[in-house]
């Protein structure tokens, strides 16, 4: 098979990464802030653990466990709105529920 003759990533980008970059707005920063403000003792303790790995490259996996309506995607909100306001992109799934249908 011949090789590509330019670099197409830098001319066309990779439309699934311009889409996620999209999810970023101007004032998601604010709004990251303001739910940091209102996290308790331990979802602040589990998103500092999580956003830290992240920004220092740790790759560590986590597992948030807990009972119904404790929070947890709160959590993951946070830390998503967080990440993105910092240029990062996160991406949620799920593998099973109602939740991964969308
Ligand atoms: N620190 C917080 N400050 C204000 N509201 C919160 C906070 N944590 C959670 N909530 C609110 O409590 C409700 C339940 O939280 P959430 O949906 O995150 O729980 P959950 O653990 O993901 O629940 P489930 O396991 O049933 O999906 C939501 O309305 C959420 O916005």
């Amino acid at each position: 098979m011949p090789l590509p003759t330019r670099d197409w990533q830098k001319s066309v980008q990779n439309r699934l990464i311009l889409e996620h970059e999209a999810l970023a707005y101007e004032g998601l920063d604010v709004v990251a802030d303001q739910k940091i403000a209102r996290l308790n003792v331990e979802q602040l303790h589990a998103y500092k653990e999580v956003t830290y790995s992240v920004l220092n490259n740790s790759g560590k996996i986590f597992f948030l466990n807990g009972p119904a309506g404790t929070g947890k995607t709160f959590v993951y909100n946070t830390i998503t709105d967080s990440l993105r306001s910092q240029g990062h992109i996160v991406i949620m799934v799920s593998s099973s529920g109602v939740a991964s249908y969308y």
